[in-house]
């Protein structure tokens, strides 16, 4: 069997500031018959994350651009992967895929049906986005007294506008920055105590100022760049700060050399900065995939997707990001 052709995103340049559609190139192979032990898989949705502007995470050129795949068993020679069954695996930018499942070094887990949930959803709230917010903020932000203050900012998207979310749950008093009024509307509409368009603030130390009177306990930091540094200089005493991405940066020709903020504030203030990458946690995700869907059924926590129709749609999904169009997570179906 087999007889089918796949259709893959290459990249065929490195990226110099914004990717541009002719970084790209579609290219369709078609696919040999299964051999026994493999099955063939055709994508049901892919994502687009901010990492994927990386010229060292990303694949090498020449190569599909990489992610996570839900995808569909379309035929099966593996006797654990039945034809109809949903998998979640690292399949790229890329229409169908043969696997030689979990054994290979590729990482297929099937779907669980009892988490009445979107299949998208495993890309996103409930994928490696939603992990990020949920050890990013819990492990490294560490809410320790009721009532501290928690800052995030891209705080509409996909990671931040969970983080803000499971802050509130933790009992924070949570404050998001980002960059439109319908998503500081939407921010509001999620319980977020305050909320900026930081795009059209006079100032951000002036918005800090006034929305955290007490000061900044706890910073989630999506953004980088001169964001850090401002509210760097307003944490309290013992602050934490989860340095989780720094997408101004990701597009610069010419990147900042290094943090703005004099040493002798870290030192006198104690604070606590720590980077992170997500997969650290990873025999831990499905507990707090468990923990979410809950909040979700609870109606604590909500999340949202802006759905990008078709496989060619990929490019413009990716560069949503960079354009701050998005509100939650951007999946394309394909
Ligand atoms: N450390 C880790 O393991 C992980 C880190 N990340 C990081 O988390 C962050 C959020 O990712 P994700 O939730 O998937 O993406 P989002 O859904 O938040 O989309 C990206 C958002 O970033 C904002 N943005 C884009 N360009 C700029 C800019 N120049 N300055 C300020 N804001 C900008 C835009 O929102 P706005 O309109 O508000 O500007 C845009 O909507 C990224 O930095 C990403 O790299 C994600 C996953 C894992
Ligand atoms: O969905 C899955 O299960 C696959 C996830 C694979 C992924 O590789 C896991 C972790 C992702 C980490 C993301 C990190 C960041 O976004 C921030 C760190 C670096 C981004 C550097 C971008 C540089 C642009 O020039």
């Amino acid at each position: 069997m087999s007889g089918v052709k796949a259709r893959s995103w290459i990249k065929v340049k490195e990226f110099v500031g914004l990717p541009k559609r002719d970084d790209f190139e579609i290219v369709e192979k078609e696919l040999p018959a299964l051999k026994d032990g493999e099955f063939l898989v055709e994508a049901l949705w892919n994502t687009v994350d901010p990492y994927m502007r990386s010229n060292e995470l990303s694949n090498k050129l020449g190569s599909p651009m990489p992610g996570g795949q839900v995808a569909k068993v379309t035929q099966s020679k593996d006797k654990n992967f039945a034809v109809g069954d949903v998998v979640l695996g690292p399949f790229g930018w890329t229409s169908h895929s043969i696997c030689d499942g979990p054994a290979s070094l590729m990482k297929i887990i099937k779907l669980d049906p009892t988490i009445p949930l979107p299949q998208s959803t495993a890309l996103g709230i409930l994928g490696m986005p939603g992990a990020t917010s949920y050890f990013g903020l819990l492990d490294i932000c560490k809410p320790i007294k009721e009532g501290e203050t928690l800052l995030v900012n891209a705080a509409a998207g996909a990671v931040g506008s969970a983080v803000g979310q499971i802050g509130k749950i933790k009992g924070m008093r949570v404050v998001g920055f980002a960059g439109s009024d319908e998503k500081v509307a939407y921010l509001k509409s999620l319980g977020f105590d305050a909320a900026y368009n930081y795009k059209t603030i006079p100032s951000l130390e002036a918005a800090i100022k006034e929305s955290c009177p007490n000061g900044v306990d706890a910073f989630f930091d999506n953004v980088g760049g001169d964001f850090f540094d401002t509210v760097l200089r307003q944490m309290n005493t013992f602050g934490r700060v989860s340095v989780c991405g720094a997408i101004s940066q990701y597009n610069a020709l010419e990147p900042r050399k290094g943090i703005d903020v004099s040493s002798i504030t870290l030192i006198v203030k104690q604070l606590k900065i720590e980077g992170f990458i997500v997969t650290r946690w990873l025999d831990q995700w499905q507990g707090a995939f468990k923990e979410m869907a809950q909040w979700i059924q609870e109606g604590k926590l909500k999340y949202r997707e802006t759905v990008f129709e078709g496989f060619d749609s990929m490019y413009d999904a990716f560069v949503s990001l960079f354009k701050g169009d998005n509100i939650g997570k951007v999946v394309v179906k394909i």
